[in-house]
């Protein structure tokens, strides 16, 4: 065996676990029998004495879960941060890569139009990213793990050939529709590279908990591939349907009031995603659905899009988008509405409510047979009025979705309301120099009579900032961020609004953690221990 094989080998891995938790001083988990053996198994693979494991990545993942449910989260972090720097020059090892967590990122998107390349026996590097195992496959690409060692986090990259989709295009595209001149409605037929220029367009301005993150994208000329680094959602799909082994009721209600509450920002940034399907719905380790894939999806202006044609899955299309006819238009809102329906059915079914191998017998179903609930497996009243709710055939009938939110299956009878539409839905968009320069540390005895003055006031608004003329709230919002044209930056050399009160207390000051004041007057952040600070600094 060559030296590089043996230092890709962890035949002490759990020595070496053993050592970073008590360097660290974590506790050490007990690790079930059955996540060493994942364990084994991949070391065997990586050794290369074994065969590769049937998705390796993934069941390691798993093993890893496991193992993170039963330890201190930022513990096992830092042990991949450690055992990273530890292992720098080799591919991510399987303990790298185990414990290695997607991070909530709300940084906008980068766009990087220059991509370096390494490969070496193991690996290809792009960038920061050592490319991993294949994770996925679909219609424009693949979909692989890819290690960030920069951050030491997973993501999942979607790789694309720019060629070949053009290619493909050339070849199989259909003669545009002939049709009567007068009502011809403009038809811009979109190359598949157009296409996922736009799906790069809609995703880059949208950062939700329930929608996967596009965190990065390399496009150089010069290459012929695009990459798309997405957050790494680690237990992939929901549920590949046709299954006999459908959610149970009550888990199917958690995905599905994740998956309504993305849906619902992404209405409201005026984007309808039109292909919401399980398949479609990633699921965190921590068990939160993430909505995937704006191939088809497109934005709208005014209160709904107003769609022809058709696109997405076929046995998950609203019967309306299935007209034929030059001048039909069809609600977007209303056929992902229908989607979803089809999707919650599909949760707790395992099967879509209409199915046939012919496309028109399909369509027909879809446009005329009405919904059957098999008796087994059995679901309640309640669901079976929700779910024919939003199948409605007539979109005007259909449940919208300020209505499935506070459905008795949905709040549980009103005893777990859904979050409102402002709560779910704050618009943030923030740039690069913003997120360098909002936050800054200020001194403890200022933040604190800040703090107070604003709890007298009951507001959060500056109380020692000189009164402005009244600006509506909407050209206030619109101001306050330093891009637009109306923001007045502070003067030179002094800070926008510390108080006058405090400006002798300012020097020498011992900072406090856990305040964080964007002295613009836009964000305060206090963690919950000032209240016990500000009391003992009283006193
Ligand atoms: N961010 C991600 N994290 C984890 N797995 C992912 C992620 N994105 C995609 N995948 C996996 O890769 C597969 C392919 O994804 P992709 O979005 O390319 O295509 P698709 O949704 O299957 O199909 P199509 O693009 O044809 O509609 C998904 O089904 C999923 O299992």
């Amino acid at each position: 065996m060559d030296d590089s094989s043996e230092r890709r080998r962890h035949p002490k891995l759990g020595e070496m676990m053993k050592n970073t938790f008590a360097r660290y001083s974590l506790t050490i988990p007990t690790i079930p029998e059955n996540v060493i053996s994942q364990l084994r198994q991949w070391n065997e693979w990586m050794m290369g004495d074994g065969e590769q494991p049937p998705r390796a990545t993934r069941a390691l993942l798993s093993a890893a879960s496991m193992v993170r449910q039963q330890s201190d989260t930022t513990g096992v972090r830092r042990l991949v941060r450690a055992q990273a720097i530890h292992d720098d020059d080799a591919a991510p090892t399987s303990s790298q890569l185990a414990a290695t967590m997607s991070p909530n990122l709300t940084r906008p998107t980068r766009y990087v139009k220059s991509v370096s390349q390494q490969r070496s026996v193991s690996y290809i590097q792009l960038n920061q990213y050592k490319l991993m195992e294949e994770i996925g496959q679909g219609s424009y690409g693949i979909v692989k793990l890819a290690y960030n060692e920069q951050d030491k986090n997973l993501y999942a990259m979607k790789v694309l050939d720019k060629i070949k989709l053009l290619k493909n295009f050339a070849c199989f595209r259909q003669p545009p529709p002939r049709r009567n001149k007068e009502n011809a409605a403009p038809s811009i037929m979109k190359n598949p590279l157009q296409l996922v220029q736009r799906e790069i367009a809609i995703l880059k301005n949208l950062s939700h908990s329930n929608v996967v993150k596009l965190v990065e994208v390399l496009d150089d000329p010069n290459d012929n591939y695009l990459y798309m680094v997405f957050e790494f959602v680690e237990r992939g799909s929901i549920l590949d349907v046709p299954t006999d082994r459908p959610l149970d009721e009550n888990t199917a209600w958690g995905y599905f009031r994740d998956t309504l509450c993305g849906l619902e920002y992404l209405h409201f940034q005026k984007i309808v995603h039109r292909d919401i399907k399980p398949s479609n719905l990633l699921l965190s380790d921590a068990g939160q659905v993430k909505i995937a894939d704006f191939g088809v999806s497109c934005e709208f202006e005014g209160i709904d899009a107003f769609l022809s044609g058709t696109a997405g899955t076929p046995a998950f299309m609203a019967p309306e988008a299935l007209i034929e006819g030059t001048n039909h238009f069809y609600s977007g809102r209303a056929q992902d509405i229908w989607s979803l329906g089809i999707t919650l059915y599909a949760f707790v079914i395992g099967a879509v409510p209409f199915v046939d191998n012919y496309i028109i017998a399909l369509h027909k179903k879809i446009k005329h047979d009405s919904i059957v609930f098999p008796e087994t497996p059995k679901i309640s009243d309640s669901l079976q009025n929700l779910i024919l709710g939003m199948l409605k055939k007539d979109p005007g009938h259909r449940l919208m979705l300020t209505e499935i939110k506070v459905h008795d299956w949905v709040t549980r009878c009103g005893t777990v309301p859904m979050p409102s539409e402002q709560e779910n839905c704050h618009l943030v968009t923030v740039t690069e120099e913003e997120i360098e320069n909002c936050v800054r540390v200020i001194p403890r005895l200022d933040t604190l009579i800040l703090v107070k003055a604003m709890g007298h006031r009951r507001r959060f608004g500056n109380p020692f900032r000189k009164p402005t003329p009244t600006v509506p709230i909407r050209d206030r919002r619109k101001s306050s961020s330093v891009k637009d044209p109306t923001y007045l930056p502070p003067p030179v050399g002094q800070s926008a609004s510390i108080p006058r009160i405090a400006d002798d207390l300012l020097s020498d000051r011992p900072e406090v953690e856990g305040v964080q004041m964007d002295f613009s007057g836009l964000t305060l952040r206090a963690d919950v221990d000032i209240l016990p600070k500000a009391e003992s600094a009283r006193q």
